[in-house]
């Protein structure tokens, strides 16, 4: 986990505080106080508050205050213990239903909804008689006491991720349940857990003391608070002083853990609003900018802890009113290319560049206002877009009020003309509706409506059309087209179809594990495409030639893993014409015909 600053409230201050008198404890109690916390003294037995034994002492006259010190560390060590045991036993069980085929996964999902539901101290109580009396039966108990609940985060934290279009995708490109589970799933759910284990040493210690203090802890000689505590309360009515101490070194010790991990919580949250925002480097730099491009792209590169690097040396440079296509197969690095352009790569993934302008200015140095402003957002599924508890209208008024400052009535008027803009029928009725009346179609024109609320200078739209009926996306296809013709906003528009980009676009970049494989003017796309892929691609789209009963053509093999991506051409080992040139050494891409680029070693 990367050090991120606590907030400074007194909260987290005190937690940090009082962790951090905890940790000293540990370290300097036993040297410091080990010997008069053994001192036998007869003279002295069970004595009260006195000068001499601020806490009092006990049955064998040994002095309660250094012993609840060196205690400290005796303590802390077990409940790391079982704090580690938990934790670990709780991953385990809560990651493996995603490894583990379906009836095994559902065995182990009913075991853990279960434990999770059985009284934690009850579960540590039997753990402990089972295993044994004395420290080691405690620490398991609050082990198992622990773990269902760390399962349960898992499994939650676990089935999020899956959900995600990198999992599926990674799932498509055939890699394993465990490799997905330990590349893609374990380190993007580490940090909550990291802070879960934080919140649990807190409970775990106060677990601790109270098995301790049912006599089910630790035994005599060992001590600790726990132990202390259980001596001491048979005398609480004489002295209750010899109770106090061991008392108030479990409640400040288990208060200070919780106070720290939630304000860590609190830290993560805030810098993760909605997945963190990745880092972003830039490298030297790239020679001149181009003064004409909307948008110009140089050595994107977009990586994941682990290896994964599914954006390589990306460059695409996009004039005003011009649409271009980036197409490739699913996993190719379509998608994050576009959330790395609009900076929204989740969280812990790592965008570098060489330069990355948006009219000219540097994206990095926009603010949210002035990028909300230029750059407008459409994905494939609109209701993403859309908050389904609010009307259309207002929601498209949000953005006139919180970019341009317009007034409440002046930003619905705006909606209702953006509406009707992109041609949605009765577009004042419409603005008052929800979302879920619209149809897929109306929804997604009203998404594209949203982003011409301002007045945006690139759109980019991510397969947009791909959950229409045909002719829905002929209809969304021709608004995008007539959108960038009327105010010159240039488009990048993302497909897997290159039949819907040839329609469309006026360059296509085809894409492939990462990295563009070639780049030609829509016009030239059938007669002089040059490489493999990209005429693989045209090979299997069905024309009116085409004989309706064979398969359509398909290219065999599979796109690799952006972590499997070796020295040579990505695409050698699924190419008819590929040579022991193609495997080891990774062709340029470079100028090509009239006005393309290719990057194949067999064409160039
Ligand atoms: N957060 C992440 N962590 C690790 N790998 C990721 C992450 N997000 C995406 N990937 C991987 O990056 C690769 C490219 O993903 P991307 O979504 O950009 O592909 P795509 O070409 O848009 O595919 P699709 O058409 O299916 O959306 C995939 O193999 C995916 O597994």
């Amino acid at each position: 986990m990367k050090p991120r600053l606590l907030p400074r409230t007194p909260a987290a201050v005190a937690g940090a505080a009082l962790v951090a008198a905890m940790v000293v404890l540990a370290v300097v109690g036993p040297p410091l106080w080990g010997a008069t916390a053994e001192r036998i003294d007869a003279a002295a037995i069970l004595q009260g508050t006195s000068a001499a034994h601020p806490l009092g002492t006990d049955s064998l006259g040994r002095d309660l205050l250094a012993r609840v010190l060196v205690a400290g560390r005796f303590s802390l060590a077990l409940a790391l213990a079982a704090t580690l045991i938990g934790g670990l036993a709780g991953i385990v069980l809560g990651a493996l239903p995603s490894v583990l085929p379906g009836r095994a996964a559902r065995l182990i999902t009913g075991a853990v909804n279960a434990l999770v539901a059985f009284p934690g101290l009850l579960l540590a109580m039997f753990t402990a008689v089972v295993s044994g009396l004395g420290a080691r039966g405690a620490v398991l108990g609050i082990g198992v006491a622990i773990a269902p609940g760390f399962a349960r985060l898992t499994q939650t934290l676990a089935a999020t991720v899956a959900g995600s279009d990198y999992v599926s995708a990674a799932r498509m490109l055939g890699v394993s349940r465990r490799r997905v589970l330990t590349g893609h799933v374990l380190p993007n759910i580490a940090e909550p857990l990291i802070l879960q284990l934080t919140q649990a040493l807190g409970g775990a210690l106060l677990g601790l003391a109270g098995m301790s203090f049912l006599g089910l802890g630790v035994q005599p000689p060992s001590f600790d608070w726990g132990r202390l505590l259980f001596d001491g309360f048979a005398r609480i009515y004489v002295t209750p002083e010899v109770a106090l101490g061991p008392a108030a070194a479990v409640a400040l010790a288990g208060i200070g853990f919780n106070l720290l991990g939630d304000a860590m919580a609190k830290a993560a949250a805030r810098t993760a609003p909605a997945g963190k925002k990745p880092a972003v480097a830039v490298p030297p730099n790239p020679g001149e900018p181009d003064p004409g491009a909307v948008l110009e792209v140089k050595g994107l590169t977009v990586a994941f802890p682990g290896g994964a690097t599914p954006v390589r040396e990306l460059s695409l440079t996009i004039a005003p009113g011009e649409i271009v296509g980036l197409v490739g197969e699913s996993g190719s690095g379509k998608s994050l290319t576009a959330a790395a352009i609009g900076g929204l790569v989740p969280y812990p993934g790592t965008v570098t560049y060489g330069r990355l302008l948006l009219g000219g200015r540097d994206m990095a140095t926009l603010s949210g206002k002035e990028l909300g402003t230029a750059l407008a957002m459409v994905f494939q599924d609109p209701m993403a877009s859309l908050n389904p508890a609010l009307r259309v209208g207002g929601q498209l008024a949000e953005v006139a009020i919180a970019h341009q400052g317009a007034g409440r009535a002046e930003a619905n008027r705006r909606a209702v003309d953006r509406l009707g803009h992109v041609h949605l029928p009765d577009p004042a009725a419409r603005a008052r509706q929800h979302p879920h009346e619209l149809s897929g179609g109306m929804r997604q024109r009203a998404v594209i409506a949203m982003g011409l609320m301002a007045t945006p200078r690139l759109i980019i739209a991510d397969e947009p059309t791909t959950a229409l009926d045909v002719t829905v996306q002929r209809q969304i296809l021709r608004l995008l087209r007539e959108v960038t013709e009327e105010t010159g906003a240039a488009a990048l528009f993302i497909s897997h179809d290159i039949a819907v980009v040839g329609e469309l676009c006026d360059r296509v970049m085809v894409m492939y594990a990462g990295r563009v494989v070639e780049e030609l003017p829509v016009a030239r796309l059938a007669a002089e495409a040059a490489h493999p892929y990209t005429r693989a691609l045209i090979a299997s789209l069905p024309d009116m030639d085409t004989d309706r009963d064979r398969p359509l053509a398909s290219i065999p093999g599979r796109q690799p893993a952006p972590s499997d991506v070796g020295p040579g051409c990505a695409f050698a080992d699924r190419c008819a014409l590929a040579s022991a040139r193609c495997a080891a050494e990774r062709p340029p891409l470079i100028p090509y015909g009239v006005a393309g680029r290719v990057a194949c070693w067999e064409v160039t």
